[in-house]
């Protein structure tokens, strides 16, 4: 199922490659001034390629609906399709294959690039989030790109995420898949992953245990409260980094302690009844510890923003431009086929195959016509060469 075009969030100018800096987003102009807003609660959620990310946004989707209405985005540039409609997508805004091909970047480099260039709206899309939550959307659920590492390590992953939590209530939903973490090992991985996450955003954190309807979820919560559980299932497990397992999870042990796991599935519904109710404690988590730290943030920003320095003044010190290794171009500004802003009424339609098989035919065509020229023309060189060696032969 294809989601319904959601709202674009481009209509400023085109900043280069994307350059963004929280210090963009002026919280004055954005009507964000006054504090960080009840609602609309943004929840970001994150996860390991394939853990069920998408799935899972969806099935909150439903479950949540009546209750907290929710605005949904979909930071996830490069998926073909959504199974749910998203009020944001950024597919609405940037053109990621566009972006690959102008800037000559594989799938993880377009994958950043067009987070990046998403970044540079981010005062626009902030703007809508506030708007959202004025005219009753509680919640707003954030889909995000499938390759975890491109949004949780990029400058853009961060401006998002701190952004939000400076203006609205901001929890993280880590999904991981229960069937991938049945060994104790990959299940460690996991949960440093999750844990340098948690280190990363300084927010709410909640562990969905997905895909409970392939596999119980309470070996990793014994895992999690057991120390010896855990070292039971490590002894059975013949690998050489059994003693780096063992020290790590008596490592992980206080983060353990403070995390907050719910067993679901985002394909059945399982277990999403429990998984709001959880939600609701992170929200009052984060307004009782994080925003008094928020808040803190974004005071330091209007102050800092209430005394921008004037780039002029600096620009003895400015250095010189060195040029990359790469031909990184800005993109052509050519209105046919532009990296931002594709609306899907105005991408560029593929032919469809009537129209390819037309031109295929139109081409082939050609070919012929070509070809029979070149044996004409053969045919007529080898004609004047033998009458010429006639006309030598008569003449001795
Ligand atoms: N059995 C089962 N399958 C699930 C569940 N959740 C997701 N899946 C399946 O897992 C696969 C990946 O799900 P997605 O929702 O696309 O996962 P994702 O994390 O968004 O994927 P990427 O964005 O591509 O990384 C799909 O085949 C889903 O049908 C679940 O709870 N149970």
């Amino acid at each position: 199922m294809s989601a319904k075009p959601g709202t674009s969030v481009a209509a400023a100018t085109v900043v280069g490659n994307g350059n963004p800096s929280i210090n963009d987003i002026n919280l004055e102009a954005l009507s964000l001034s006054e504090g960080i807003r009840e609602s609309p609660v943004c929840i970001i959620v994150l996860g390991m390629a394939g853990s069920g990310k998408t799935t899972f946004t969806r099935s909150l989707i439903q479950h949540a609906q009546s209750q907290f209405n929710p605005y949904v985005v979909n930071l996830d540039p490069a998926c073909r399709e959504v199974p749910y409609a998203a009020h944001i997508d950024i597919r609405d805004t940037v053109n990621y294959k566009e972006v690959m091909k102008q800037y000559q970047l594989g799938p993880n480099g377009g994958i950043v690039t067009a987070l990046n260039m998403f970044t540079t709206k981010m005062p626009k899309f902030a703007e809508l989030v506030r708007r959202a939550g004025e005219r009753g959307h509680k919640w707003c659920i954030i889909d995000t790109p499938g390759q975890i590492e491109v949004f949780t390590w990029s400058a853009s992953g961060n401006i998002i995420t701190e952004g939000l939590a400076t203006m609205f209530p901001t929890i993280v939903v880590y999904v991981m898949d229960v069937v991938r973490s049945t060994c104790p090992t990959t299940f460690m991985s996991n949960m440093l992953y999750a844990c340098s996450i948690l280190y990363k955003t300084r927010l709410p954190f909640l562990v969905a245990l997905n895909k409970i309807d392939l596999k119980e979820c309470s070996f990793v919560q014994e895992w999690m409260t057991d120390f010896e559980a855990f070292q039971d299932a490590l002894e059975k497990e013949q690998s050489y980094v059994n003693n780096l397992t063992r020290t790590m999870s008596l490592t992980l042990d206080t983060f353990y302690e403070n995390l907050i796991t719910c067993g679901v599935s985002a394909k059945s519904g399982v277990g999403f009844s429990t998984l709001l109710t959880h939600l609701l404690e992170c929200v009052a988590e984060y307004e009782r510890d994080y925003k008094p730290v928020y808040e803190k943030m974004r005071q330091q920003r209007l102050a800092e923003q209430a005394t921008v320095p004037d780039p002029a003044a600096h620009i003895e010190e400015a250095g010189v431009a060195v040029p990359l290794g790469l031909d990184l171009r800005d993109p052509v500004s050519n209105t046919d086929n532009s990296v931002f802003l594709m609306a899907p009424s105005l991408v560029p339609q593929q032919l469809d195959a009537a129209e390819q098989e037309m031109e295929t035919d139109a081409k082939g065509d050609l070919e012929d016509q070509n070809f029979q020229s070149f044996v004409q023309n053969h045919m007529t060189a080898q004609q004047s060469k033998r009458d010429k060696q006639q006309q030598q032969e008569q003449q001795n």
